[in-house]
């Protein structure tokens, strides 16, 4: 997988709670790549408070911007795999950072990411009276964006994040054409 991979970064996309994170983490252990998630990054930029913090001190703007340096740091290595915030793909100049490697959504209903966060109160836009449609509402705004990956992993709640790693490897030799040897001429 590496040869074929080549050191190029992977950059994971989609939903809050789509596991990212999580399935970041399985994929860099895979492929020896280092492994990073651009919440935690944005975190640490400011100076160790929550993303809850910065939203509600700095606002949703200030949080986007970090986002993008952030992201733009991010891009000058390789051999990384990022987990990015649900939001990245809002602004365009992200692109031209995440166009740096392979971009991988993974795509879960809905339904399924009101069950695994249901306990969780760290998403700042999720402190809605209706989560369930506010995730939805994001998930209209944000479909289109998401849908320009190089790679769409659909995962309902049979798959494990291990099973959900998996299925992206596999995707990866599809979308990545093999390097041309000078012996292959
Ligand atoms: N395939 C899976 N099966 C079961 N649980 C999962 C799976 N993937 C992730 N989870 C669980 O769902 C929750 C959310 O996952 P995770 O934090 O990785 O999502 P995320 O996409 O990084 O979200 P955010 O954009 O908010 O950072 C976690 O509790 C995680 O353990
Ligand atoms: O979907 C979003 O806009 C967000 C997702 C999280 O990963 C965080 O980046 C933040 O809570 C915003
Ligand atoms: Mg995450």
């Amino acid at each position: 997988m590496n040869n074929i991979l080549r050191g190029i970064n992977l950059y994971l996309i989609g939903m809050m709670g789509a596991g990212k994170t999580t399935v970041g983490r399985l994929l860099a252990q895979q492929l020896g790549y280092r492994f990073f998630d651009t919440d935690a990054l944005i975190e640490q930029a400011a100076g160790g408070q929550s993303i809850n913090e910065i939203f509600a001190t700095a606002g949703e703007e200030a949080f986007r911007e970090i986002e993008s340096q952030v992201l733009a740091e991010l891009s000058a290595y390789t051999k990384l795999a990022i987990s990015t915030g649900g939001g990245i793909v809002l602004r365009q100049k992200n692109w031209s950072y995440l166009h740096h490697g392979l971009i991988v959504w993974l795509d879960v209903p809905v339904e399924l990411l009101m069950t695994r966060l249901a306990e969780d109160s760290t998403r700042p836009l999720l402190k809605d009276a209706n989560p369930q449609k506010k995730l939805e509402m994001l998930l209209e705004q944000r479909r289109k964006l998401y849908a320009q990956a190089d790679i769409r992993v659909t995962a309902d709640a049979s798959l494990t994040p291990e099973q959900v790693a998996a299925r992206v490897i596999e995707e990866i030799p599809k979308v990545i054409k093999p390097e041309v040897t000078a012996a292959d001429n």
